[in-house]
């Protein structure tokens, strides 16, 4: 039997990307954010993104959703219509539709919206996607229930909720659209460790799923359940792009 290798594809390529900052109340100093950093995820693929506090974790992760507008280099992302867009670069029309429809960000804190409930939160971005209201709440239930937040929140307002409980609301509404690509700034640092596994096990079905993900989560056990490869940055600076489980040798 003959087997066809077929070449796994990018579905995000970085290349040399960077970030300052310039600071003008600190009489024009400028902070480094990310220096020269290239990697390739592949389609489906874990990165796990890892480094000391300041080490620029969370400002990747915020250029790759534009979130912060990088100042150098570029950031290929195949789209599901196959093209391939520069999020570095592309319009902010371009970049609020790939937001829309296909690339969810995830960071420890829920955006509040007032006066709307945990299930409209999850439910509206699939309304919005066409989806009826009670296919959207359905999925909404399903998701929260997964994510084990108890059945009397689903109608409450989020204002009020713990950070534990804001996480899972967040991580719900993020996985409610099944994004191609998924951005996660520790989506479950404020969860326990029996809800983190429920987060967890739900962020593996989504891979599963054919899901792409770049994930900062300080707790080498999800980085050892998640993440394919490991991006180990330092001071702005890509130390080494490794496997996770040559990762997991040098820090257990
Ligand atoms: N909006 C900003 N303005 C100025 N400097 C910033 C800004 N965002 C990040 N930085 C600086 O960029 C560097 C990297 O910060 P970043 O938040 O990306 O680090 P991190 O690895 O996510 O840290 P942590 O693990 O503590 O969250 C830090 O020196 C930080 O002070």
């Amino acid at each position: 039997m003959t087997t066809t290798h077929h070449p796994e594809t990018a579905q995000l390529s970085i290349d040399s990307l960077s970030k300052r900052f310039e600071m003008h109340v600190l009489s024009n100093t400028t902070v480094v954010g990310l220096e020269d950093v290239s990697a390739t995820i592949r389609d489906g693929e874990f990165l796990a993104v890892v480094g000391e506090s300041g080490s620029g974790k969370s400002s990747l992760l915020k250029c790759l959703y534009r979130s912060y507008e990088p100042t150098a280099g570029a950031v290929r992302y195949a789209t599901d219509d196959g093209d391939v867009v520069d999020l570095a670069s592309c319009s902010e029309r371009t970049i609020l539709a790939l937001r829309e429809g296909e690339i969810g960000y995830v960071s420890q804190f829920l955006e509040e919206i007032p006066r709307v409930s945990a299930l409209d939160i999850v439910s509206r971005p699939l309304r919005e996607a066409g989806v009826s209201d009670d296919e959207a709440r359905d999925r909404a239930r399903e998701l929260l229930a997964a994510l084990e937040l108890p059945p009397e929140l689903w109608k409450a307002y989020p204002a009020t909720f713990s950070g534990g409980e804001r996480q899972r609301v967040n991580l719900a509404k993020a996985l409610a659209t099944e994004p191609s690509l998924l951005l996660l700034d520790e989506p479950t640092s404020a969860l326990d460790p029996e809800t983190r596994a429920a987060a967890v096990d739900l962020l593996r079905s989504s891979l599963a799923d054919g899901t792409t993900m770049v994930g900062v989560f300080h707790n080498p056990d999800v980085v050892a359940t998640l993440a394919d490869r490991v991006l180990v940055l330092d001071d702005g600076s890509v130390v080494d792009t490794v496997d996770v489980d040559a990762y997991l040798e040098g820090v257990r």
